[in-house]
């Protein structure tokens, strides 16, 4: 299965837009857990146990693993996801982006190494930084395309003169990434839950392609606004988040309220499908 049949088979067996973000911070770990880097590994599995037939996706973002030294736990994580919950596929958050050589080494990683289905990619270097992702069968990409953050603004929202038709830059990136860049069909976009009438402009743009969206939860993004203005029956939405789901509570039954979050947050979505 290539990672968007992957998706959309997650999608109708959970009947579910949500993607689960694994962003472990062991500061806010609770009880037992807290503070305790060597536990990063039980903390993501026990949400993502709990959680597992409720999202389309999970995603792990690297950084909190790696700024622990638990890349070796990653590993674990990703091997338990794998035996586990199979059907769901795991985009890990790596937002890598550089030549091709050193892209390569990225790619070995995202795939070979932690066995991702996707990965998040800058595509501010070019289509040769993101080729060589391209070149593993069946596997995604999502390229940055309007972020959720306000500093998105500096450079995503500049205007092209040179590029016909004077597009802002998220709206080149999404044209390239829907049309020349896409040689393996497996290319997505992300575009932040905060800014959903870039969200419409990007489906104009790029109708068919997935889109990764974070933002709503921790970051207020609107998330039945997202859903009007991204949802495709054929092409998935994947809407994220991170917080407000693994520290629903900061007690001993963190994993029950984070699915419970999660429950809340899926029907949320759910609802929001315009054919609804
Ligand atoms: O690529 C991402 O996942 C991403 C893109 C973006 O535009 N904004 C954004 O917040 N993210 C990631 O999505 C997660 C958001 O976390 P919460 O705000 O806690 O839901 C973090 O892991 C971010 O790194």
């Amino acid at each position: 299965m290539t990672f968007i049949e992957k998706l959309l088979d997650a999608q109708r067996r959970n009947g579910s837009m949500l993607c689960v973000g694994l962003d472990p911070e062991p500061a806010r770990f609770p009880g037992a857990l807290q503070g305790d880097a060597s536990r990063i590994y039980d903390f993501c599995a026990r949400i993502a146990d709990a959680t597992a037939d409720l999202a389309i996706a999970f995603k792990p973002q690297i950084a909190y693993f790696a700024a622990h030294r638990a890349e070796d736990q990653l590993e674990r994580l990703m091997e338990h996801l794998r035996r586990n919950v199979p059907q769901v596929p795991v985009i890990l958050d790596a937002k890598r982006g550089d030549i091709g050589s050193t892209a390569e080494q990225y790619a070995r990683e995202a795939f070979d190494r932690y066995g991702a289905d996707a990965v998040t990619l800058s595509p501010f270097m070019g289509f040769d930084s993101v080729q060589p992702y391209l070149r593993y069968e069946g596997k995604g990409a999502f390229l940055l395309c309007r972020t959720s953050n306000p500093g998105g603004d500096d450079l995503q929202s500049q205007r092209l003169a040179s590029v016909p038709g004077e597009p802002l830059l998220y709206e080149h990136v999404a044209r390239l990434a829907q049309g020349p860049w896409n040689l393996n069909g497996q290319l997505g976009l992300v575009v932040g839950a905060t800014y959903p009438a870039e969200i419409e402009r990007v489906r104009q743009v790029a109708p068919r392609m997935p889109l990764l969206i974070p933002g709503v939860g921790a970051q207020g993004g609107d998330a039945v606004a997202t859903v009007k203005a991204g949802w495709r029956e054929d092409a998935p939405i994947v809407v994220s988040s991170s917080r407000a789901i693994l520290y629903a509570s900061g007690g001993e039954d963190f994993a029950e309220a984070a699915r419970r979050e999660a429950v809340r947050t899926r029907a949320v979505l759910q609802d929001a499908r315009p054919s609804n």
